[in-house]
């Protein structure tokens, strides 16, 4: 029995028979759901909404301009300032120009639409809890660890190191997502070179250790929710990965932690969403922060987006990271302990969306 407020319900059962019917939130949606069913009840966090506070107008996100960054090195200088600090003070900043035409975005927000507005018994044949597969249809990943569940589905797809084949990927987005990933892996490998120079390293040296080498794109569905103030899109987390590339619809709702106020990252058009990981923030040895960040629930819906995220995951990589030597000066000592990729991803899975900080754990 778990009491929530003044309910008090058998929660395991509830979310049993919520998976069992393998339609996600949409499905309930789709059903006419008036009330959010209290699997999904949210406690409300101590923080303060800024974007609402005139006080707090100097909270912007930086929307950086990548045109130029390879034909004039002046330029590429001023957007290399641009990116450290935006990854040092924020660790989220949107970039415009980045090279995907509009078209390819539309159509990958298209496709993740196409496959949600599918009928249940034809999304059903993904519906799966068995992560070791390539593609992953569900709700809420973390639904029997979470103590609350999210007011979203998603599609995980691992992409590299170990691509999928074409007829493993829904048909639904399958054409538009072998594009936009194979963009999308393009403009990752040209952000860390631009996160390398900002560290004052050799351009490639990210690359080389492997920071872009694993890529896994997660197409989450936000339905309208009819009760938006007792749930959360997603609640609040850092992610996993070293670094994350994510397209988001016109609706909003991401808020991004900053001096403890959650501040609204608005949709830009055409703009895409950056943002560091876990992963990063420890090979950096703190110099950029993984920083959390949620997705509030609203009437308005669905709210669709793709995230991709630079990691190996689950894969078998062998390859150790801790804080990367030529960051520690003198008195500046490792302050995480080396791990894998995937040593990393399982604790982080265990610790669950909405829980405490997966790497507070690997802090020496
Ligand atoms: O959908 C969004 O805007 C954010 C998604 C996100 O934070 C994630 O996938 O980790
Ligand atoms: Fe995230």
């Amino acid at each position: 029995m778990v009491v929530t407020g003044e309910h008090s319900y058998d929660r395991t059962s509830e979310l049993i028979a919520f998976d069992n019917t393998q339609a996600g939130v949409k499905g309930l949606v789709d059903a006419g759901v008036t009330k959010v069913p209290l699997i999904f009840y949210t406690p409300q966090d101590a923080y303060t909404k800024a974007s609402n506070d005139p006080e707090k107008s100097q909270f912007n996100i930086p929307v950086i301009d990548l045109d130029g960054i390879s034909k004039d090195p002046f330029r590429r200088k001023e957007i290399v300032e641009k990116i450290h600090d935006a990854s040092e003070v924020w660790g989220f900043f949107q970039v415009v120009n980045h090279g995907i035409p509009l078209s390819v975005l539309e159509e990958m927000l298209n496709g993740v639409r196409r496959f949600y507005e599918q009928d249940t018994e034809v999304k059903k044949r993904w519906y799966t809890r068995d992560s070791s597969k390539r593609v992953v249809y569900n709700s809420n990943f973390d639904l029997f660890s979470a103590a609350s569940a999210n007011w979203r589905d998603t599609i995980y797809c691992s992409i590299a190191p170990n691509p999928p084949t074409a007829g493993e990927l829904p048909e639904a987005c399958r054409d538009i997502l072998i594009e936009y990933e194979e963009q999308v892996k393009k403009l990752g490998c040209s952000l860390f070179e631009l996160l390398s120079e900002a560290l004052g390293l050799n351009p490639s040296y990210l690359n080389d250790i492997g920071c872009s080498e694993g890529l896994a794109v997660l197409c989450h569905c936000y339905p309208a929710c009819p009760e938006p103030e007792l749930t959360l899109g997603a609640g609040k987390h850092s992610d996993s990965d070293f670094l994350t590339v994510l397209l988001q619809d016109h609706i909003g709702g991401l808020q991004v932690l900053h001096n403890n106020y959650w501040v609204d990252l608005p949709p830009v058009s055409g703009a895409l969403v950056v943002n560091i990981g876990d992963l990063l923030q420890l090979i950096t040895n703190d110099k950029f922060k993984s920083i959390a960040h949620r997705v509030l629930a609203s009437r308005v819906g669905p709210r669709v987006s793709a995230a991709c995220f630079f990691t190996t995951g689950h894969s078998l990589s062998s390859r150790v990271y801790g804080p990367i030597q030529e960051l520690l000066s003198e008195d500046n000592t490792a302050r995480y302990k080396e791990t894998t990729v995937k040593d990393y991803s399982v604790h982080y899975d265990a610790t669950g969306i909405g829980g405490k900080s997966a790497l507070s754990d690997f802090r020496i």
